[in-house]
């Protein structure tokens, strides 16, 4: 039997990444190689010109996965029926700001669309926020869909995870294959913990390998402020690997993480004493299309004082966006 089509909606689609996934997603690495897809690009007024251009290009692609594609301005239209939500669509930040930064002006953008989501999502909608403060995004959005379980709203993390995974297989001299059981924890933000103490390489212990000093001088501040990095060299936030990211996250979401794991902001049910409802990046699993935090993780004095302060910094930007009246009381 064919599979059907799966609605999958990116918003921002007329801007950087937008046009560095859209293309990705038509090709299958978003579901798999059988998934027929059906697109909707929701962009502000502004930007429709952008996604108009980048739907023609699709046509001209002829991909054999791809069933239609539709851009529109109203939030409700795109969102209706959706079985898989990319928000991506929010300003970036450029020289010498932090991503906290956008807090305000981006934040504005998710609650309505987490009502049109509320109102008209697909049983089975997945949502992934990389539109910047995700991981606050996406608590933003949840919570303005009350209607839709909170495991549904995830966030990026995952680009901090490759980037992780790339830094220490250089440090090494393995391939990125040879690596596993890194965590980021916390927010996707300069507070973010890349976490080593239960990664292997080749199945040896990485800390086995590597020294605090070399973790806490060079490794976590590198990962942590590679955006930083990558806007200074480039003059522009990171898209291809963001993208890529993208990606990872959802194909692994629905099509599960076999044996290892990887790592999400999803929505805290209070395990390692992150406070329930944060949206924080975890060590997880996929398992029957859901993503399942990794429990029991013994945790030291080194790591305990840095995933506290990026979680933290989570329950700040909470308080920062209830003030704003952006989530409710
Ligand atoms: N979580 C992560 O790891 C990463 C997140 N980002 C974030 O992704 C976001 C997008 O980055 P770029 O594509 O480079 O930016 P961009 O400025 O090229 O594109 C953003 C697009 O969003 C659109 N947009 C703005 N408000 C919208 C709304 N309410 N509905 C729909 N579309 C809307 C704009 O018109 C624009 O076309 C930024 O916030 C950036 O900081 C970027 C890299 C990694
Ligand atoms: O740093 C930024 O602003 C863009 C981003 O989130 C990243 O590259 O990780």
């Amino acid at each position: 039997m064919p599979t059907e089509a799966r609605n999958v909606t990116v918003t921002g689609a007329g801007g950087q990444i937008g046009y560095a996934l859209l293309f990705r997603i038509a090709s299958g690495q978003l579901l798999g190689a059988d998934v027929p897809i059906k697109l909707r690009l929701l962009e502000i007024p502004q930007g429709l010109n952008a996604a108009e251009g980048a739907a023609l290009e699709l046509h001209d692609g002829a991909f054999p996965l791809l069933q239609s594609v539709e851009v529109t301005d109203d939030a409700t239209r795109a969102f209706d029926g959706v079985n898989v939500g990319l928000l991506v669509g929010s300003r970036p930040r450029g020289p010498g700001m932090e991503r906290a930064d956008l807090l305000e002006a981006n934040g504005r953008i998710f609650g309505p669309q987490g009502r049109a989501i509320n109102a008209g999502a697909a049983d089975d909608v997945r949502v992934l926020v990389v539109g910047n403060p995700a991981n606050t995004n996406a608590l933003i959005t949840a919570a303005h869909a009350p209607d839709v379980p909170a495991e549904r709203f995830t966030a990026m993390t995952r680009l901090d995870h490759n980037r992780a995974v790339a830094q220490l297989a250089a440090h090494l001299a393995v391939p990125v294959t040879s690596i596993a059981g890194l965590t980021i924890w916390g927010n996707h933000s300069a507070s973010q913990y890349p976490d080593v103490f239960h990664a292997t390489v080749d199945g040896r212990p990485v800390i086995d390998l590597v020294g605090e000093s070399w973790l806490a001088e060079t490794f976590i501040p590198r990962v942590a402020n590679r955006g930083s990095e990558i806007i200074r060299v480039r003059g522009a936030s990171s898209v291809g690997s963001a993208a890529s990211a993208t990606l990872d996250h959802v194909f692994d979401w629905v099509n599960g993480t076999g044996s290892g794991w990887t790592s999400a902001a999803v929505a805290s049910d209070g395990s390692y004493g992150v406070p329930a409802g944060l949206v924080s990046s975890f060590p997880v699993r996929s398992v029957g299309g859901a993503w399942r935090i990794v429990e029991g993780l013994e945790m030291g004095a080194f790591s305990r004082a840095r995933v506290d302060a990026s979680v933290a910094e989570l329950v700040e930007e909470r308080e920062a966006v209830r003030a704003l009246g952006l989530i409710p009381d």
